[in-house]
């Protein structure tokens, strides 16, 4: 069973993408103790869809009230992966770092040291590039830890490749300067098998002997002495312990369960500590400015492409991309919850088709994490408030817009499809294809993209509206850091995995005092 001591130099509470890292990175060094604490277990998962249901948190927001009106309750389902390598584990291996004005915007914002400039070494440091056209990109890494490939390329990939090009987009390397066109997929896999953080990283450092893992553990609160936190509770095989530090806590629980802990702890909101009878440590505005990307799958069915349908399922591997606008080689079952009514329109039969992805990268609505109560294992009350920002309906609008476009070009004219294949009933009252038909559309079946962030915001030490400094450090409060997607001031303009790893790289360089990866 996992050896578990009674202090360490460091805690890593959570074994995710980010804590895989942070603890890979600080046992390095022999001479440094390092215990990480995960609540699940290990497991080699595969792909995302039929992982959730067995490995996740079985989350699910408060009811939305202007969005999710397809849905049971009006409530969106938020799997996050509870394993050795959370949600990088369950996740559909999507490799996107954002654009570089993300992180130009967070320097902007005060965030010295993460421009563009500081944190492009980082993502090259941790990538493995494989595919032939980028390997000698300056903006790409070769042996590093992740891998990135591509996944297979059906002929609705081409058809989808040959609308951009009509409608008069280049194609390019989202991962290099320019987003903005229409490019081939890069996905964290290494000859057919998931490269995540945990299989990357950690499965080579888990056996030194200055890095214990203690699975099944799950952390329940930290303790803070004269503000300095010093150690942390967690329950293991139903048995209470506590273990404490020498150096400092690192909390990489992700964007629900950081901000959770903090406010178990007392660091948080300090009203709403007080509503709970918890003793305020410190006043911080914890698990405020919730982001996510939501997102509108658009179903095609067509006969004229080789899609994926049953049997094809069943004979090749292959991957779900998501980006801002994203070609799905098949047509998707009732994944997401909607209601029986909603999804009998709105879930095409099985059969040939393909999907339309649209998601929204910059949101402008912005949510919360909050306690529902004082139990660690109660769910905390997440409350994305999608859509409460009408900016954020426009957008999306638009984004149907371009994809109406795409079904007008020439490839998809040949396809067969059906003029009035989105036509639903519950949105009847508009007329079909308006603004406001779409908003109703939209209101109705926008899912979540699964990229919750910035619930522990980083921001210079005088910004009132933040958790951390910019070195991650939760402030007023010594010994212990934030280092997960929960940090990022504002939401990427991608999916959030690898800019997540990225922010782990730098923190684990940041509490060494090392810098060990240079601009070019
Ligand atoms: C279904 C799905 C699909 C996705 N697809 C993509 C994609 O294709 N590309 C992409 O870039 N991003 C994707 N993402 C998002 C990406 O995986 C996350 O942004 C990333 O994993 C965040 O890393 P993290 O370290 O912040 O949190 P996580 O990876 O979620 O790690 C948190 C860890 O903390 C542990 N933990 C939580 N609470 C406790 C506790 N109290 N005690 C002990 N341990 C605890 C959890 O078990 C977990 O292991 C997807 C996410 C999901 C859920």
């Amino acid at each position: 069973d996992d050896v578990i001591n009674d202090v360490y130099d460091y805690i890593v509470v959570g074994g995710g993408t980010a804590g895989s890292i942070i603890a890979t990175r600080l046992s390095e060094d022999a001479a440094t103790s390092v215990l990480l604490i995960e609540a699940g277990v290990f497991h080699p998962l595969g792909f995302q869809h039929n992982i959730p249901y067995i490995f996740d948190g079985g989350y699910y927001t408060v009811s939305q009230k202007h969005s999710h009106k397809g849905f049971n309750d009006q409530k969106s389902y938020w799997p996050r992966g509870r394993v050795l390598g959370g949600s990088g584990n369950i996740n559909a291996m999507q490799y996107t770092r954002g654009s570089p004005w993300n992180y130009e915007e967070w320097k902007k914002a005060g965030c010295d040291g993460w421009g563009y400039r500081d944190v492009l070494p980082y993502f090259i440091k941790s990538e493995d590039m494989q595919l032939p056209e980028f390997v000698s990109s300056p903006f790409h890494g070769k042996g590093g830890p992740l891998a990135v490939s591509s996944g297979y390329q059906s002929e609705a990939t081409q058809l989808f490749f040959h609308a951009g090009q009509e409608l008069g987009y280049n194609r390019t390397d989202y991962n290099g300067y320019d987003q903005e066109g229409f490019g081939v997929l890069q996905t964290n896999i290494r000859n057919g098998v998931r490269s995540s953080a945990s299989f990357e990283y950690l499965r080579k450092a888990r056996y030194r002997p200055n890095l214990h893992v203690s699975l099944r553990s799950f952390v329940t609160k930290i303790s803070i002495k004269a503000n300095r936190a010093v150690g942390v509770y967690f329950v293991k095989d139903s048995r209470k312990h506590y273990v404490s530090t020498r150096k400092e806590i690192i909390l990489s629980a992700g964007t629900i369960n950081s901000p959770q802990l903090l406010m178990l702890s007392g660091i948080g909101p300090k009203t709403h500590l007080q509503e709970l009878d918890i003793p305020v440590v410190a006043d911080l505005p914890v698990g405020e400015n919730l982001q996510d990307h939501l997102g509108l799958f658009m179903p095609s069915k067509t006969d004229k492409v080789e899609t994926l349908n049953a049997d094809l399922m069943q004979s090749k591997g292959h991957i779900y991309p998501d980006i801002q606008i994203i070609n799905i080689f098949a047509l998707l079952p009732n994944l997401f919850g909607f209601t029986e009514a909603t999804a009998r329109e709105i879930v095409p039969e099985p059969g040939n088709g393909f999907t339309i992805y649209i998601l929204i990268t910059k949101p402008l609505s912005r949510g919360s994490i909050k306690l529902r109560s004082k139990d660690a294992f109660d769910y905390p009350l997440i409350d994305p408030n999608y859509l409460s920002d009408t900016r954020d309906v426009k957008t999306l609008v638009g984004g149907v817009r371009i994809w109406e476009k795409i079904l007008q070009t020439r490839p998809y004219q040949n396809m067969g499809l059906k003029e009035d294949e989105h036509k639903m009933s519950f949105c009847s009252q508009h007329e079909f294809r308006s603004n406001a038909y779409w908003e109703c559309y939209i209101r109705h079946v926008a899912i979540t993209t699964y990229h919750p962030t910035s619930t522990c915001k980083m921001d210079p030490e005088n910004d009132p509206s933040t958790v951390v400094d910019t070195q991650l450090r939760v402030k007023g409060i010594k010994g212990l850091r934030v280092v997960d997607a929960s940090i990022f001031p504002n939401i990427t303009s991608g999916n959030t995995n690898i800019p997540t790893v990225m922010v782990a790289e730098r923190a684990a360089d940041f509490i060494r005092g090392v810098d060990s990866a240079t601009y070019l």
